[in-house]
């Protein structure tokens, strides 16, 4: 990407040249104009014509007798180097002194051999005279801007630029610049011939005329003395600081940096186009690797930490970094990835879904594989400290008993590393799992005014409420919209689970498509495969003609798949299929139809529960939960009931056509108290029937007509504990439900070691399991309290069953049997015993 940005960027310079060739100078220009004034060299003087020497000499070119007294003097005056801008491509009129002028100005200069003069090729008759050339070529940028002077120029014999060779010949020394082609002016000041403090013509020529020796020492003694005595030319040059200026001038600022020793350098070809490919690589890794905002910001930061950069560099290196390409080409690919990803966010999220699926799976895995290692590892720790006691007892068997010992301990060892290691994986898919979740939902405090404005879009949907746990649902809900994930809604009968798909459809990129719902429960079981994907004409009695399904019909929409928790489980393996592969049969055909639909579905029922305890496919499940969201009943958003009373009442009201009642104080008190287990369908039945047989304007408590055996919140039954309050089993029972019956984070809450809440839980168990006839599943749902944990405790008490099996097997009495489980299970509290002995006594009668 970085690469193709370049190409572009450099081809885009061909392009808008004007615009590329300032902004790659923008630095540059920028750092020469509001920099410090850069000091003129002591060592060189210019001496330049001034209104008094054009008073004196007029505005003409200068006679050559007159310029030829004026070298002699500076000569004598000991400078170092001359250097003369005088054309020499036409003899001089007689009233500017003629033949003898000129005769004497070649005698002159033939006699001087410090000295450069300009080249001009018109000069040719009488070059050959001239003891040194400088050319006076200037670089023009595209915007027409002088920024440097080309370094040589090659004719027949290379010619050096007027500065340079003017600094050579003064330094005696021959080396060049060091850039190739052309070499960048450091101007000093604007950039104008006034900024190197010429000396005025008028002031020389009077110290000559009065042979001042000792001021023209004082002048011109060990200098470089440069003549001007042209008047300026008719094309001046354009300079960074917006001045114009003569060619020669730009030489002089040439020479001047020279001699101050404050060269500016640029980079060759290649380095440029290697420093504007990693800047942009750069900003494009950056952009693909922090998507969205955060990515936006930094790249932006990028660019203007770039320009610093180079303002940096050319203060303190005075090296000018390349601008255009690498700042256009990053905007490139900002373009670029914000394209892609845009092309991309599709695949990014289905490879997300996939993604979330497999560790939904790995994680369900893991957990299981986990509460067996736990549960293994204190049944081992049991086994060891019985295998310990028996051969503390026996005398004969000890060496025996010491070899299954030392086996169980070694196998304990195992089993607790592998546990330990199980935890390390759950933590870390899970981890995984939520900042893919994340990833999708970025989580964002709500201030007041996001809270008002959500409410507003809500009230747009149709969503009443002004509840903040419900607004941020939405929130979440609407972020998630925008991502094909498949949605999966929970909450009681009447919640608004419809409401809210139907939002998430309008608030989707498919909103300007169909929207299908389909209530699961109400489809028929025969009909099951032609409602929701069709059939074909002839397929079955009754098939006159092709029939598109739900799926079909809501092809580029979305299909709300109501009460799925409802459906068969061999309806659910060919929903599955569909969902996998988005493609099906219609009934009778025999090539598959593909369809793009969204998913969202929604259910009463636990789902979790449902495939811990076999009647809905987990795989189904974890297809159907890419985003979960679980709608609060109204009883636990009681704020919720006078907003949405206002607006049924008129909703009621206006269909009936009868101005809207108010509800009197107590009434809405008494609606606040119910326990509306129909949620906000029944509020909204309860306020259609009391506004249907009351004509008032205000409604009061007896107008609602709620029946009175109905609960309030108030009446509530607490939570029963599930077991008789054994001393404190119920509060074990809590904390590890609160600990989702994670031992070791239980044994942590209660300040205990685990194999004493592992004790604690077994005793439960047992006890759950008698009072449960033996009924496994039963006994399970009785000590998991709700199917979340379900699977986790199961697994437990089969485990905890099993072991107590295993050591009563080989008893044929049950005394015996007891006995035996009285020393090994010695840690069981004491109480639990009489559930031990009802077990035994039930296993050992079958
Ligand atoms: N927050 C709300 N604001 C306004 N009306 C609501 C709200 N929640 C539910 N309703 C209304 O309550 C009724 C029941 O809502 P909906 O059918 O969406 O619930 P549901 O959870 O899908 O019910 P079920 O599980 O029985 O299918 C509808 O008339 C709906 O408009």
């Amino acid at each position: 990407m970085a690469l193709l940005a370049v190409t572009l960027a450099a081809a885009l310079w061909t392009w808008a040249p004007v615009t590329f060739t300032a902004l790659d100078h923008a630095a540059y220009d920028f750092w020469l104009t509001h920099r410090a004034p850069r000091p003129v060299s002591s060592s060189l003087v210019i001496m330049a014509r001034d209104p008094a020497s054009d008073e004196l000499f007029g505005v003409e070119a200068l006679d050559r007798a007159l310029l030829a007294r004026l070298i002699t003097a500076i000569d004598e005056a000991g400078a170092a180097v001359i250097g003369l801008d005088h054309r020499l491509d036409h003899a001089s009129p007689a009233q500017s002194g003629g033949a003898a002028s000129d005769a004497l100005f070649i005698e002159t200069i033939k006699n001087q051999p410090a000295l450069v003069l300009t080249q001009s090729t018109a000069d040719q008759p009488l070059l050959s005279e001239a003891v040194q050339l400088g050319h006076l070529r200037i670089s023009t940028d595209a915007d027409h801007v002088v920024r440097a002077v080309p370094a040589e120029e090659n004719g027949l014999a290379a010619v050096p630029p007027f500065g340079l060779a003017l600094y050579r010949l003064a330094r005696r020394s021959g080396a060049p610049p060091a850039t190739p082609d052309t070499v960048l002016v450091d101007y000093a000041g604007d950039g104008s011939l006034q900024a190197l403090s010429p000396l005025p013509l008028s002031s020389v020529w009077a110290a000559v005329e009065a042979h001042d020796g000792e001021r023209l020492t004082e002048w011109f003694k060990d200098k470089i003395v440069v003549i001007v005595p042209q008047p300026p030319v008719a094309m001046p040059a354009l300079l960074p600081a917006g001045q114009a200026a003569a060619p020669l001038t730009v030489h002089l600022h040439l020479l001047n940096m020279l001699l101050t020793d404050s060269r500016v350098c640029s980079l060759g070809m290649v380095s440029r186009a290697l420093i504007s490919f990693a800047f942009t690589g750069l900003i494009a890794w950056t952009l693909l690797l922090a998507r969205g905002p955060l990515g936006w910001f930094i790249a932006m930061a990028g660019l203007l930490a770039y320009g610093s950069l180079a303002l940096g560099v050319l203060a303190a290196a005075h090296l000018v970094l390349p601008l255009a390409v690498p700042l256009s080409a990053a905007l490139v690919v900002m373009l670029g990835t914000a394209l892609w990803n845009q092309l991309t966010s599709h695949e990014r999220v289905r490879l997300m879904e996939q993604d979330m699926l497999r560790l939904q799976q790995e994680a369900a895995a893991v957990r299981e594989a986990l509460v067996l290692r736990e549960t293994r590892a204190d049944t081992l720790q049991e086994d060891l400290q019985a295998a310990r006691a028996a051969a503390a007892q026996s005398a004969e068997e000890q060496d025996e008993l010491m070899k299954t010992a030392d086996a169980l301990r070694r196998q304990l060892t195992d089993v607790q590393a592998q546990e330990e290691e199980a935890r390390g994986r759950l933590t870390e898919l899970e981890r995984q799992l939520q900042s893919l979740r994340a990833a999708v939902i970025e989580p964002a405090r709500l201030n007041d005014i996001e809270l008002d404005r959500l409410q507003d879009e809500c009230r747009q949907l149709g969503i009443v409420t002004q509840d903040t746990g419900l607004l941020r649902l939405y929130r979440d809900m609407k972020k998630g919209a925008r991502a094909p994930l498949t949605v999966l809604l929970l909450g009681e009968p009447g919640t608004g689970k419809e409401l809210f798909a139907r939002a998430v459809h309008r608030l989707s990129p498919r909103s300007g498509k169909t929207f299908i719902a389909v209530n699961m429960a109400a489809v028929s079981p025969e009909l099951f495969e032609s409602e929701l994907f069709g059939h074909t004409k002839g397929s079955f009695t009754g098939a006159t003609a092709d029939r598109r399904g739900y799926f079909e019909l809501a092809n580029h929409g979305t299909i709300f798949l109501d009460e799925i928790g409802d459906l068969r489980l061999d309806h659910q393996s060919k929903l599955l299929r569909v969902l996998q592969e988005k493609s099906f049969y219609r009934v009778g055909a025999t090539v598959p139809t593909t369809v793009d639909v969204r998913i969202v579905a929604a259910t009463n029922r636990d789902l979790q529960r449902g495939v811990s305890e076999g009647w809905f496919r987990e795989d189904l499940y974890f297809r159907l939960s890419g985003l979960v969201f679980r709608l609060p009943p109204l009883r636990e958003r009681t704020g919720d009931i006078p907003v949405l009373v206002e607006r049924f009442l008129a909703d009621i009201a206006a269909e009936m056509g009868r101005p809207a009642p108010k509800l009197s104080n107590d009434a809405m008190q008494f609606l606040e108290a119910q326990e509306w287990k129909g949620n906000v369908r029944e509020l909204r039945q309860c306020l259609e029937q009391a506004v249907a047989l009351n004509e008032t304007l205000l409604l009061g408590k007896e107008a609602l007509r709620l029946t009175g055996d109905r609960l309030t919140a108030g009446d509530r039954p607490k939570a029963s504990p599930l077991l008789p309050e054994p001393a404190g089993d119920a509060a074990v029972l809590d904390c590890l439900r609160q600990h989702e019956f994670d031992m070791q984070a239980t044994a942590k809450a209660l300040g205990w070691d685990r194999s004493t809440v592992t004790q604690r839980l077994k005793g439960l168990c047992f006890q759950a399991l008698v009072e449960c006839n033996g009924d496994h599943a039963k006994a399970a749902l009785a000590i998991a309290g709700d199917a979340s944990h379900l699977r986790t405790v199961e697994l437990k008490l089969m485990d905890y069953y099993g072991h107590l099996v295993s050591v009563i097997d080989p008893f044929k009495s049950a005394d015996e049997a007891i006995a035996e489980c009285r020393r090994r299970f010695k840690n069981l509290p004491d109480r639990h015993f009489a559930s031990v002995d009802a077990l035994v006594r039930r296993h050992l009668a079958k």
